[in-house]
């Protein structure tokens, strides 16, 4: 199991870290097994899994459903979970509580927020009281409706230097790493090598120090389109479907079950039930 420390003494080391999103039981098996350093329950489940067209919709309760079965099946991996929107800007009594909530029951190692200067003081005050924080900055997509759309973030001087001194920010304020997405690599790069904290990069280019996707956008599993950054490793939507049509075409055609997918019983007790009419029709 990864630590804070040790995630750190990867980006010392220049080792990239590794990270993918992962919603349930049989995601978060295969991650582990393929040996990610971190998984991320991302609010993103509720567009892939959950099928809203935006990550607003997802509950505390949605994300601590997800991440139990996370937890269950990675048990030895650094688990992150996103808190969801607005579950952290209520009231500093609210954040404290939904943090708490998510951290005991889920069992995951540490939750990650958006944004930087309303959740400043937030990082400082659950880091004081045990739970790791990785923050999230860039296109943050909780903020999707004021940002405009999924864009590109950081682009000009003024909003690039802000992106600096929000990294610088939030790494001051205790978060053990900051995940970065959708900004030029060239303002990533630059990010990663002001920071002594690990910046994860998601649309932020190869200088970060680690990379982090969603699942199944990594597997095209499900999604119909990708985002332009993410990298489409096999194609699940064909297997899956190829797989079922023909589940239903060998149903139809009665190729499926056969024998040696069935169960049978003793002719005798076969015989008794017929009232020992063996000439029965169904017999
Ligand atoms: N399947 C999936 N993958 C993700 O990476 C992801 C989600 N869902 N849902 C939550 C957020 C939303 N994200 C997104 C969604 C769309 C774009 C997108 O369409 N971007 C444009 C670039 C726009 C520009 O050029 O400014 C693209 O063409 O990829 C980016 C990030 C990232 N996250
Ligand atoms: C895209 C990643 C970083 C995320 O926050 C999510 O999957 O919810
Ligand atoms: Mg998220």
């Amino acid at each position: 199991m990864k630590t804070s420390t040790s995630l750190k003494e990867m980006k010392q080391r220049h080792e990239a870290i590794t990270m993918i999103t992962a919603y349930d039981y049989p995601s978060a098996k295969q991650a582990e097994n393929a040996g990610v350093d971190m998984i991320l329950v991302g609010d993103s489940l509720g567009m892939v899994v959950l099928g809203y067209d935006s990550t607003v919709p997802v509950t505390v309760d949605d994300m601590i459903h997800h991440g139990k079965a996370v937890v269950r099946g990675a048990k030895q991996t650094f688990v992150v979970i996103d808190m969801p929107f607005m579950s952290y800007h209520i009231s500093p009594e609210e954040t404290m509580k939904q943090a708490k909530r998510m951290i005991q029951e889920t069992g995951a190692q540490a939750i990650k927020v958006e944004g930087a200067k309303e959740v400043i003081t937030t990082i400082g005050k659950l880091t004081n009281a045990g739970i790791p924080v990785v923050a999230h900055l860039g296109l943050t997509p909780q903020s999707v409706q004021v940002l405009g759309g999924y864009r590109v973030q950081g682009k000009d001087k003024e909003a690039a230097q802000q992106l600096i001194d929000e990294a610088l920010a939030v790494q001051a304020s205790g978060a053990i790493s900051l995940v970065l997405e959708c900004v030029p690599a060239p303002l990533a790069k630059l990010i990663a090598s002001r920071l002594d904290i690990p910046v994860i990069g998601i649309g932020a280019g190869e200088h970060c120090d680690g990379q982090v996707l969603v699942y199944h956008d990594v597997l095209q599993y499900g999604v119909e389109r990708v985002p332009k950054f993410a990298k489409i490793y096999t194609n699940m939507n064909d297997v899956v479907h190829s797989a079922l049509q023909q589940f239903v075409a060998e149903v139809k055609t009665k190729q499926f079950p056969t024998p040696s997918h069935s169960f049978t019983m003793k002719e005798e007790v076969i015989s008794e039930l017929y009232g020992g009419n063996t000439n029965d029709e169904n017999y």
